[in-house]
């Protein structure tokens, strides 16, 4: 079972939970900081969160924030991170996934299904004919985003996907130590995933990882 962990801020805490179990680690970047999305970091702090990684995670993920497909794969090469992750702000294809093969050609790509009801279903079958892997995710209800909603969805649409879909699947939406197992269970998918529910939180922001937590999901994911 894969295990990735979300949204990390600074290289020690990204270096903790390698040690602590994770084997990819995901990083939102943006390139100013305006508080559009929770726990984004530059891209020179995203540098060195992704150099710290190397040779210790399986994958390191980037989110990319930009809507733009040449600052997209600019950023990809600047950070050299194994894995794209698309922001609904951008909206791949195969056009795309053929240029990325060309300009970053070590990188793989993840695209994020946000599952609303059964129209994921034809939605996440026809970016699996493109992607690497698919991360199936709930949707905040404060933001038209897919992503650190903190709260599950409706597992019988993913298991539909799970199905018929034949590369590997990430699960996540509100996933920590307490119903991860639930889901693999219920599921048997490639990966979790966890945000929120290993973060720590100050006056309702997240501010940083809860290290207990992330053992403990990690845990929890591998018996
Ligand atoms: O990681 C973030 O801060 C983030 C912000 C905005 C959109 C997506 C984001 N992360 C993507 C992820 O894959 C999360 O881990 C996933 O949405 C699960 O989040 P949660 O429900 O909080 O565990």
């Amino acid at each position: 079972m894969i295990v990735q962990i979300y949204s990390l801020e600074t290289a020690e805490e990204a270096a903790a939970c390698a040690e602590a179990g994770a084997d990819q680690i995901g990083v939102l970047v943006s390139r100013k900081l305006d508080g559009r999305y929770p726990c984004e970091v530059l891209p020179e702090q995203a540098l060195e969160i992704f150099d710290t990684l190397r040779g210790k995670v399986r994958r390191s993920v980037l989110i990319s924030t930009d809507s733009d497909p040449d600052q997209i794969l600019q950023m990809m090469n600047y950070l050299h991170a194994d894995v794209l992750q698309l922001y609904a702000d951008y909206h791949s294809s195969l056009d795309f996934r053929r240029r990325m093969k060309e300009e970053c050609p070590w990188a793989e790509l993840m695209e994020a299904i946000g599952i609303r009801d059964r129209s994921s279903i034809p939605e996440a079958e026809e970016k699996a004919a493109y992607s690497d892997y698919l991360i199936l995710d709930s949707i905040p209800d404060n933001n038209p985003g897919i992503g650190a909603a903190g709260v599950t969805h409706d597992w019988n649409i993913d298991r539909e996907i799970i199905l018929k879909v034949k590369i590997p699947i990430i699960e996540a939406g509100g996933l920590g130590p307490e119903n991860v197992k639930d889901a693999i269970d219920f599921l048997h998918p490639w990966g979790v995933d966890s945000c929120t529910k290993t973060s720590r939180f100050e006056n309702g922001k997240i501010v940083g990882k809860d290290l207990e937590k992330v053992r403990a999901f990690c845990k929890a994911a591998k018996q």
